[in-house]
């Protein structure tokens, strides 16, 4: 996390700030975005777009620049060079239109405050907002509604800053992490409230390390590396041509690696491991390079009870990412 971040960001809007409203088909437009911080050069060069209601994941180990991407998006911090437009105009000019709301990891709340009072002092910054009842059904507030901030857990925190991030109704969400420090009840919890919002045409754009939440929620997928995009698409995509895991009962006579390179089938340095009387090949050619080797295992009578298994997006992204 960048020491830019806050809480929830929404400037209250100043008098003369009508929406934008030609409005822009796409939530997010970068082009060559890039954020150096001296040597550092946090975000390198990324082209994106989001389009409006679209659910977007941004994956990438630590330090490959989602935080410093999003801070951009929130205008916290501009880019160095590149153009990134939120909604077709400024990202500061989109926030203090109160047409996005955010969910950062870290940032300052009022402890002394009940949940519910925080919701309705902030409420009381924005011109426009959603009424506070409202917001607290939406985020799921209600059972925490009268406890005081600082007698709440960090997942419950990470709750109220859902809510406040809700209050301008804004058209795009921004989330970094926000499930980090919840349970598994508690995430999911929080997943079928962003569900909710997601239906209602929000634009999403997360970012997270919990693979599954991504697989999960998300419509499409960007991975960053070193401040770059390094590939993007639905799981299905970013899976596709991914290894896939050959296994069956071994009954030919001879080796299962014979086998392999009689059929020319490229197979790790190990080679195929076997378990018991079982043989497993990981097939890194892709699904034509298997769909062989199955052929080649039933007609030829070398393996029964054969099992293909394609590999997970955790896989990808330890692949992709290493
Ligand atoms: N204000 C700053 N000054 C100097 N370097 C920074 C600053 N903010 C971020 N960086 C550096 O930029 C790089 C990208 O950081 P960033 O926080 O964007 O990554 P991230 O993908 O969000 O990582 P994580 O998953 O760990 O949160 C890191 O090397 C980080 O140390």
């Amino acid at each position: 996390m960048s020491s830019t971040q806050q809480t929830t960001q929404q400037t209250s809007a100043p008098e003369t700030s009508a929406p934008d409203t030609a409005g822009s088909d796409l939530a997010v437009s970068a082009a060559n975005v890039q954020k150096h911080f001296g040597k550092v050069r946090a975000v390198d060069g990324v082209d994106l777009t989001v389009p409006r209601g679209e659910v977007m994941a941004l994956l990438g180990p630590n330090g490959a620049g989602k935080t410093t991407f999003l801070d951009m998006v929130l205008g916290f911090t501009r880019p160095s060079s590149g153009a990134l437009e939120v909604f077709g105009g400024s990202p500061r000019r989109a926030v203090a239109d109160g047409r996005v709301g955010a969910v950062l990891q870290t940032g300052a709340l009022l402890e002394d405050l009940t949940v519910a009072q925080t919701l309705r002092y902030v409420a009381g910054c924005h011109r426009r907002h959603l009424p506070v009842t409202d917001v607290i059904e939406r985020a799921q507030l209600g059972p925490l509604a009268s406890r005081p901030v600082k007698k709440c857990s960090g997942g419950e925190k990470q709750r109220l800053r859902f809510g406040l991030a809700l209050l301008t109704d804004p058209e795009l969400l921004v989330l970094d992490e926000p499930t980090a420090g919840m349970d598994v009840g508690a995430r999911a919890e929080f997943w079928d409230a962003m569900h909710a919002e997601a239906d209602r045409g929000r634009t999403v754009v997360f970012a997270t390390h919990y693979l599954q939440e991504a697989a999960d929620f998300a419509d499409r997928i960007v991975l960053m590396r070193q401040g770059r995009i390094h590939t993007s698409g639905t799981v299905h995509e970013l899976t596709e041509g991914a290894p896939r895991t050959v296994s069956c009962r071994w009954a030919g006579s001879g080796s299962p690696a014979e086998v392999a390179a009689r059929l020319g089938i490229a197979l790790p340095d190990d080679g195929p491991a076997a378990s018991g009387d079982r043989v497993a090949f990981s097939v890194i050619d892709g699904p034509e390079a298997s769909d062989r080797l199955v052929a080649a295992l039933l007609t030829e009578g070398l393996g029964h009870d054969v099992e293909v298994e394609r590999a997970t997006l955790d896989r990808v992204f330890l692949d992709l990412t290493a």
